[in-house]
């Protein structure tokens, strides 16, 4: 940057010199350092060029890394309450990360300009005080200039991204929900819906062309002024014998970089973009994590899981408990109720998904929010009804799990008639949604947690491969405590107590056979006449 400055700054100096060398008014090689000045100008200016954008590709690597890691650190579900949904979030990720990343060429440029207009005006003053006068009869309007378009372009800016963001969030939600989409028939609605906010984008990306229009016309007119008034001044100058013919020419010169200052409406439009763009990955940087300890869980424990007094609230609206349940370390306990009686909530509990609002949960006798996050990811394994898989291979996604881990959850057999096996790229994927569900039990298998939570993990598989899979389990997990939300009677019966929720509280906990005489009992669970017969 100074380089760039101080050659562009010498070419006008360099130039007299070569001007008054060829009107015979000063003796030597004066074309030599003009050829000089022109190469190093050239030179300085290709590389700017290259490490520019090198710089602003670094910055948003970085800053990209930064908010991936803040965000996996605020922990999944619950703790993110508050912060921006998904679309929202990649948006930010992407797009503002990537904004925010030009800000210190933009800065860079706009001090290069900043620099270069400050060395030129200096020139002039050094050429005869009155041509810096001249200059700086320009300079006030140009100062209000400036700053009346960073004024008007920062909350443009702000509101272009924030309706991208908007735009981001629809089509995540729609694409997580294309089947829906299509089975209904709502193509067209969805779309109108996810372009919703399109004139809006309009709007602002118009407002910010307004905005850089006038500035251009207003500061061309500007330039052209200033540089009327220093030749003017410098004519008289020379007409009166104080100026050369070379500073006359030096004059021009610097009066066109000095003025170039008000020129910088892309400069200006970076950094405005990187300060929209920084102000809002410095949102996700705010979102403060929830607080974990660093305790560690007593060797040797059996994985008994306490809920004392917990209260899961959304707003004033109680969703869970107040509820005290005890899970004994080793035993298998059956999450039972009616659809939306609480029993995700409830699951989420023990691994700290979501933190209840009233009370605490309990790990052999240690609270999860005093737990290392560390030894909690540990402690408490996960298997879902819609696992998502991470990584870039089958291999990847299974973390550490083998053919015995695939053997027991019943996906060895699939697995082997994949084109690569595990090496099988995720994106070629084809899977059911039972297949996607023996990958996350698989997955779950393959880690040393005391503590399993099974979150409708079984549900997409067909009676006779869920028999199987639970038996396998059984034997694979023999030992360790299981909380497994069942909605089918066989599932329950194999448990050695049901936690029966019902509208978020706890109505009863028993072996499954003692609660089948309840008929709302049964009517919480599937298939019950089908065990009946086969019990
Ligand atoms: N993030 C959330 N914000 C607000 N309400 C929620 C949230 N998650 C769940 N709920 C509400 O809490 C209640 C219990 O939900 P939960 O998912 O635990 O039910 P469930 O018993 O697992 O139901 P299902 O068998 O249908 O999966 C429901 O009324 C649900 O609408």
């Amino acid at each position: 940057m100074p380089v760039e400055a101080a050659t562009t700054l010498a070419l006008p100096a360099v130039l007299a010199g070569a001007v008054d060398a060829a009107l015979g008014h000063r003796p030597g090689h004066a074309y030599l350092p003009l050829a000089l000045v022109l190469a190093l100008a050239a030179a300085a200016n290709a590389v700017a060029a290259a490490a520019g954008p090198a710089c602003s590709a670094e910055a948003t690597a970085e800053l990209r890394g930064r908010l991936v890691r803040h965000l996996l650190a605020l922990g999944p579900g619950g703790r993110l309450r508050g912060g921006p949904p998904p679309g929202d979030l990649a948006a930010r990720l992407l797009g503002s990360a990537g904004d925010a990343g030009g800000r210190l060429p933009a800065l860079l440029g706009a001090a290069t300009a900043l620099l270069t207009s400050t060395g030129a005006i200096l020139g002039l003053a050094l050429l005869s005080p009155w041509l810096a006068l001249a200059f700086f009869a320009g300079v006030v309007p140009g100062v209000v200039l400036i700053r009346l378009f960073l004024r008007q372009a920062g909350p443009v800016f702000a509101r272009y991204q924030e309706v991208q963001a908007e735009l981001a969030a629809r089509l995540g939600g729609a694409l997580s929900g294309l089947r829906s989409i299509r089975a209904a028939g709502a193509e067209q609605h969805e779309a109108a819906r996810v372009l919703a906010p399109l004139p809006d984008l309009s709007a602002a990306g118009h407002a910010l062309w307004r905005a850089q229009r006038r500035t251009a016309w207003q500061a061309t007119l500007l330039i052209a002024l200033v540089e009327v008034l220093v030749l003017t001044t410098a004519g008289a100058l020379l007409a009166d014998g104080t100026l050369a013919p070379g500073a006359l020419a030096a004059a021009a010169g610097w009066a066109a970089l000095g003025a170039g200052l008000f020129e910088q409406v892309e400069a200006l439009v970076g950094v405005a973009h990187a300060r929209a763009g920084q102000a809002r990955a410095d949102e996700l940087l705010a979102l403060a994590p929830s607080p974990a300890g660093t305790a560690a869980l007593p060797a040797g424990g059996r994985g008994e899981v306490v809920f004392r007094g917990v209260v899961v609230r959304d707003g004033e609206r109680v969703l869970l408990g107040p509820l005290d349940l005890t899970v004994p370390g080793g035993r298998t306990v059956a999450l039972v109720g009616r659809s939306g009686s609480g029993k995700s909530l409830l699951a989420a509990l023990p691994g700290r998904l979501r933190d209840p609002d009233e009370g605490e949960v309990l790990i052999d006798g240690v609270p999860v929010a005093a737990l290392a996050p560390s030894e909690l990811r540990q402690a408490v394994g996960y298997a879902f009804g819609r696992p998502a898989l991470v990584g870039r291979t089958v291999r990847d996604a299974l973390a550490g799990a083998g053919e015995a881990e695939a053997a027991a959850a019943r996906a060895d057999g699939f697995l082997r008639r994949l084109p690569a096996g595990w090496d099988t790229p995720l994106d070629e994927l084809r899977l059911s949604g039972g297949e996607l569900q023996r990958l996350g039990l698989t997955r779950l298998l393959a880690r040393p947690a005391r503590v399993l939570v099974l979150d409708d993990a079984t549900s997409g598989l067909d009676l006779a491969t869920e028999y199987q899979v639970t038996r396998a389990l059984d034997h694979a997990t023999h030992g360790r405590t299981r909380l497994i939300v069942a909605h089918r009677a066989p599932v329950a019966a194999r448990a050695d107590l049901v936690a029966w929720l019902d509208a978020g509280r706890l109505r009863a906990l028993a072996p499954h056979t003692d609660l089948l005489p309840h008929p709302a009992y049964r009517a919480a669970l599937s298939d019950t006449t089908l065990h009946a017969a086969t019990a």
